[in-house]
């Protein structure tokens, strides 16, 4: 029975939900009211085992465990830590310096945006950045080839160290004053490195639940590890797991168009990350992505793909304005410009198997602006944040 939608529920708690999945052939989003923390899901495994929690549900729990380590250090005030071989002032600002160079080179417009935070809360992200962008090279970079799953157990190592105040670099350090700073969670860095230990030993994905979860471990943890440093307005009404619900359906969607734009190139390295179980609803397969036809079967699995990006980006979209001023501009302009590259896509008539979907400077620049007018948006009060859920 795949695409089905299930509706899951779970005696966890109240909260807001939405859930996108296939229902005769077509994507819908349901939302309701107050619901079990669990909620509902789009799940062929859970259909054949019902106690199965789907990836949603797990996902889910991490954000709940998040959001409560936030709360908490509002009510604690926790205090930095000074580290180890960390009181050395110059060295500290080399490290975080050398996290902004790395920033400038790879990620100019996010590098742009980030000069409008505080210094404290630009540096954080920066050395947050840094070590994304490590852990993604460990299997997408020029050494991929020879990363093992070790070499990850060593990764993973080295990260539990740094969350322990004990750096191995100055990169690693930089990011253990950020931990010890501001109330991340270690589980969102480790579920990245989970990310890329699948992408070692998995190249297709059954269905949209497999799928998420992927989406989750590689690119909706940025979200959770990159609010607590940006912050949530003092003023917002919102609820935590509102606005970190937000910060993981924009990984997410970030994700899903990552992949829309490089079906081509994913294919040509023996990749397919799409729902094998709505390829075969609409008639395609494996041998279709190879072939790199553009047909009309094509086009409209694409438009439903496209959708259910775009859905992710609207949930996404809800949460911004509860975060702080100054980190406001940043993520709209992130936002609006991956957002475009779907409009590319169709732009290209559906074309993502030899041309690659980009956002062209004119439109980035304008952009830019239209960035600055969102984020002048104000928080929601408490009465339009129970509205919307
Ligand atoms: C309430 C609310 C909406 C808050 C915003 C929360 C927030 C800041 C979310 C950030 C979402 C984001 C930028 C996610 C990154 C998604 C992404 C592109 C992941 C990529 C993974 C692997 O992709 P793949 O290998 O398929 O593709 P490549 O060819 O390699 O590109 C990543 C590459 C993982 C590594 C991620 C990064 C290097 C980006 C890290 C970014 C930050 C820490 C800063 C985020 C802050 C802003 C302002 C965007
Ligand atoms: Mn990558």
């Amino acid at each position: 029975m795949p695409g089905a939608l299930l509706y899951v529920g779970c005696p966890k708690g109240n909260v807001a939900a939405s859930v996108f999945g296939f229902e005769d052939g077509k994507l819908r989003k349901r939302r309701r009211g107050r619901l079990p923390a669990c909620r509902i899901s789009v799940v062929s495994s859970a259909v054949a085992n019902p106690a199965a929690r789907t990836s949603e549900e797990r996902v889910y729990e991490v954000v709940l465990k998040q959001a409560a380590l936030v709360r908490e250090q509002k009510k604690t005030k926790k205090k930095t830590v000074d580290m180890e071989g960390m009181s050395n002032w110059d060295l500290l600002n080399e490290a975080y310096g050398r996290c902004g160079d790395v920033c400038a080179e790879y990620a100019k417009t996010f590098y742009l945006g980030t000069l409008l935070m505080t210094p404290e809360r630009r540096r954080a992200v920066w050395a947050i950045y840094v070590w994304c962008r490590r852990t993604d090279e460990l299997v997408d970079g020029p050494n991929a080839s020879h990363i093992t799953p070790k070499a990850l157990d060593r990764w993973e190592q080295r990260l539990s160290d740094l969350f322990e105040g004990s750096p191995y670099d100055m990169y690693d350090a930089a990011l253990a004053h950020t931990v010890s700073k501001y109330p991340v969670d270690i589980q969102p860095f480790k579920d990245m490195i989970e990310g890329m230990r699948l992408d070692l030993r998995k190249s297709r994905y059954q269905n949209f639940d497999e799928l998420y979860l992927y989406c989750y471990y590689v690119a909706g943890t940025v979200g959770l590890m990159s609010v607590p440093v940006m912050g949530i307005a003092p003023e917002s009404k919102a609820t935590t797991e509102t606005v970190y619900n937000a910060a993981l359906a924009l990984g997410i969607a970030n994700q899903l168009t990552n992949i829309l734009r490089d079906v081509g190139e994913d294919a040509r390295r023996g990749r397919v990350y799409l729902p094998q179980d709505e390829l075969a609803l609409a008639g395609l397969s494996d041998e279709d992505i190879f072939r790199g036809q553009v047909t009309d079967k094509w086009r409209s699995f694409m438009k439903e793909q496209i959708k259910r990006a775009r859905m992710f980006f609207d949930e996404a979209e809800k949460g911004v304005a509860e975060l702080n001023a100054a980190s406001r501009w940043p993520v709209w302009a992130s936002l609006l410009l991956y957002k475009q590259i779907l409009d590319s896509i169709e732009a290209n008539d559906y074309n993502n198997f030899t041309k690659r979907a980009y956002v062209g400077k004119a439109k980035k620049l304008l952009t830019l602006p239209i960035a600055y007018g969102r984020a002048l948006m104000v928080p929601t009060s408490k009465a339009a944040d129970q509205m919307r859920s």
